[in-house]
């Protein structure tokens, strides 16, 4: 059961969530034992030549959490906190998502200690070069499938991609995802993400009786998952009250411009630093709102906060932005909570359509990727909403159970366990 302990690491959260689910489920400790950490997490240490002619060593991670099920996928984020704790637990957490998903993969994840904010565009290149050539050996098109993350782009995929191709000797588009169209990246993907969560929230909205274009939408975090997000809600006719970036936030009762906002904000998704009249994430979070959405960064609604939300819908298109206290607490506010393994599966969803198209060489249409997504996306709320129906736990749990059943079962069938 759940400890109210807000000190826990991310992974640690974890594990006490995938040991309930893989109990819940009639798994014994043998599977607990191994699905409560990565099987294998490579560090390396890549030396770039800055431009300023001196050498630097930043330190990369790429953990895989399980492969019974299929080659291991899950992107790669490019941040000064990155460490080992956090991409292992954002591997196990990859596992979940494409478990609810179906997809026939297990969970993978990467990361560079890093601040591309201070970084030039040829220093990125030569990091990014240099991470693949650090991972190569464990990675690929039928081992492990990187994709972008936090503060990591198409551009940067595409790199990766040829850095790839050079070592391998022949075009490897299938090596990564979330690379640009003329590339052999999918229709959709850049969006894919803010989709999912768009999706989710309809369907949320749905268990509440709300109507979307009654909802007032508060999202947190405005670079890739938040800003198409709060574009899909703005352009579906709700009110979308408030933003955030790493600087503060926007609000405005009357709903924000949000097409103004998508052009002025920078690569990063900062935006808020161009206005005056700003509040705080902290006070964001806490606004009056029929949803809110984070989509920044861990750890945002915590036991300190959780009493004090104003929402009747949390969905989460980041990774891990609710602890397990905050979780119990929201969840016994009555506070629907779509979980991030559920919630931001759209990005690996779309990701795993590039996959297919660059391994058939066959390409879709956006229609049809959109048409796909939506479906998988609410196949897998079905699933889960039963599950915290019918088993009477809370939605991360029911999550959990959804996802993981399918790489035990796999791990049962190949005699691991
Ligand atoms: N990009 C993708 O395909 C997917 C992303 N996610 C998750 O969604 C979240 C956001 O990812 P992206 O949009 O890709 O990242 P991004 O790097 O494009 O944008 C991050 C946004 O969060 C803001 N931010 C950073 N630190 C913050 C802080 N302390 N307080 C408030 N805002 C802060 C940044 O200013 C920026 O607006 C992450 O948790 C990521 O793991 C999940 C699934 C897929
Ligand atoms: O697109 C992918 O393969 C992975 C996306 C990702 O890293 C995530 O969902 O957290």
């Amino acid at each position: 059961m759940y400890e109210p302990k807000e000190t826990l690491s991310m992974l640690a959260s974890t594990q006490i969530v995938i040991e309930d689910a893989l109990t819940k489920l009639g798994f014994g400790e043998d599977m607990i034992e191994l699905l409560k950490d990565p099987m294998r997490v490579l560090t390396v240490r890549i030396p770039v030549r800055m431009d300023d002619g001196h050498v630097r060593v930043f330190k990369g991670y790429r953990a895989q959490h399980n492969d019974a099920v299929g080659p291991t996928k899950g992107g790669v984020r490019f941040h000064p906190d990155v460490n080992e704790e956090e991409v292992k637990a954002l591997s196990i957490w990859m596992s979940l998502k494409c478990g609810i998903a179906n997809l026939p993969y297990g969970g993978g994840k990467g990361g560079i200690i890093c601040d591309p904010r201070k970084m030039s565009l040829r220093e990125l290149e030569r990091l990014s070069r240099g991470y693949v050539r650090a991972i190569s050996q464990l990675v690929g098109p039928t081992k492990d499938i990187p994709a972008p993350d936090v503060m990591t782009n198409s551009q940067i995929m595409a790199w990766m991609m040829d850095e790839y191709s050079r070592i391998r000797e022949f075009d490897s588009p299938g090596f990564i995802t979330g690379k640009p169209l003329v590339l052999g990246g999918s229709h959709g993907r850049e969006t894919a993400t803010a989709r999912g969560v768009a999706v989710m929230i309809h369907e949320a909205l749905k268990v509440n009786g709300i109507a979307l274009h009654d909802a007032r939408v508060v999202v947190q975090g405005f670079g890739n998952a938040g800003s198409f997000l709060a574009k899909f809600m703005h352009d579906s006719g709700a009110k979308v009250i408030a933003i955030s970036d790493v600087h503060g936030a926007l609000y405005n009762e009357d709903g924000l411009d949000i097409n103004d906002l998508i052009d002025r904000r920078d690569s990063f998704g900062a935006v808020t630093n161009l206005f005056k009249n700003t509040i705080s994430n902290e006070q964001l979070l806490e606004l009056e709102c029929d949803v809110l959405v984070p989509a920044a960064i861990e750890n945002q609604i915590t036991a300190h906060n959780a009493h004090k939300l104003r929402t009747k819908v949390i969905v989460e298109a980041a990774n891990g932005p609710t602890t397990l206290e905050a979780t119990r607490i929201v969840t016994e506010r009555g506070i629907l909570l779509i979980p991030d393994v559920l919630a931001s599966a759209g990005g690996v969803i779309v990701s795993y359509f590039e996959w297919v198209q660059n391994n058939q060489g066959y390409y879709w249409t956006e229609a049809e990727v959109e048409h796909k997504l939506r479906e998988m996306m609410i196949r897998g709320f079905n699933q889960v909403y039963q599950i915290h129906e019918t088993k009477g736990v809370n939605m991360r749990l029911a999550a959990y159970m959804a996802g993981v059943q399918k790489m035990a079962q796999a791990v049962q069938y190949r005699g691991w366990v």
